[in-house]
């Protein structure tokens, strides 16, 4: 399989901070790559590393075989990508938005005509090709706002949260857009706090933290190595003290450490019978699927105590 990206001990300081420390990736033409990680873990600025946005500080970048920082110019118009923050034009309609900046990322007429019949209908937009950007609804502003990202010659394209602020069916629109521009050889780098959108996309994960990437493999793989069910209890009143094998929330407990084979009803009985559990109403039993939610959260467990 052809190489899209490769990092090579990617090490990048902000004033002295270490966020990155040592990344090394190797993605494939086609992939889908789900960047997960705590906030502030570093997720976009990885992104803009890949994307020629920022230098690190030392460390290789490859991207289409060719060392980044000597072929910038080149290589960028190979890139689209969609930051966090929307950049559209309000006043523009979609159509004009699109071959706005199909134009200035220098396609040609024929390309532009050809780009733009594709992305429309990857992103589910021809109907709304008249509206005037600002018309539209937040999910639809995403869907333009990530289409934008392939109105150029992409080969890779980096979408920085794109469903934020979309509602279900957005949601579900550009999850499919996804998995279009995927079977079009297009590899997209995919950041998202929504895990259920890296379970629809059967991306290949990178767990990001503390600068170093802890755990990348598929969604089953995953989910496989580090989930488990685990049991939640809701409670009416605050819970006023711990309880031992629980983490405390203001209003519920997490059972921690649990494990497949566990016997829940034994679990269960034992906590109900903790006076401070029977002094805060039990009022919700949540058995939790082993998930990618739940793999996250024992990765996140796990580097708190420092075991990756
Ligand atoms: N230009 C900058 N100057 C100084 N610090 C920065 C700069 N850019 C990012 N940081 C810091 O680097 C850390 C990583 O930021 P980054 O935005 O990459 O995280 P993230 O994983 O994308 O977070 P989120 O999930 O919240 O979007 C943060 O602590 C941030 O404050």
């Amino acid at each position: 399989m052809t190489l899209s990206i490769t990092l090579k001990n990617i090490r990048k300081s902000f004033n002295r901070r270490t966020i990155l420390n040592g990344v090394n990736l190797q993605v494939h033409q086609g992939e889908i790559i789900g960047l997960l990680g705590p906030n502030g873990a570093g997720k976009s600025t990885l992104i803009k590393l890949m994307t020629g946005l920022l230098e690190p500080d030392s460390g290789e970048i490859t991207i289409l075989g060719q060392p980044l920082h000597k072929n910038k110019r080149e290589l960028r118009k190979y890139l689209g990508i969609a930051p966090q923050s929307l950049a559209i034009y309000p006043q523009l309609t979609v159509k004009q938005n699109l071959t706005h900046f199909g134009a200035i990322n220098g396609l040609s007429v024929e390309q532009l005509r050809t780009k733009y019949t594709k992305v429309l209908t990857t992103f589910n937009l021809t109907n709304l090709q008249n509206q005037r950007a600002i018309n539209l609804s937040g999910g639809q502003k995403r869907r333009l706002h990530s289409a934008i990202a392939l109105m150029s010659q992409a080969k890779i394209i980096f979408l920085d949260e794109p469903t934020v602020g979309a509602d279900v069916d957005s949601r579900n629109q550009i999850i499919q857009s996804v998995k279009a521009l995927s079977h079009q050889g297009i590899t997209v780098i995919y950041t998202t706090h929504y895990l259920q959108e890296m379970e629809a996309l059967n991306a290949q994960i990178i767990f990001l933290n503390h600068g170093v990437i802890q755990a990348t493999g598929s969604v089953k793989s995953i989910v496989q190595q580090y989930a488990h069910p685990s049991l939640e209890l809701y409670f009416g009143k605050s819970i006023s003290d711990n309880v031992a094998g629980w983490q405390r929330s203001d209003d519920h407990l997490h059972l921690i450490n649990s494990s497949p084979h566990q016997n829940y009803a034994e679990v269960l009985q034992a906590a109900l019978s903790n006076p401070i559990v029977q002094k805060s109403q039990l009022i919700n039993v949540k058995i939790l699927r082993a998930d990618l939610e739940s793999a996250y959260h024992t990765l996140l467990e796990k580097s708190v105590n420092h075991e990756i």
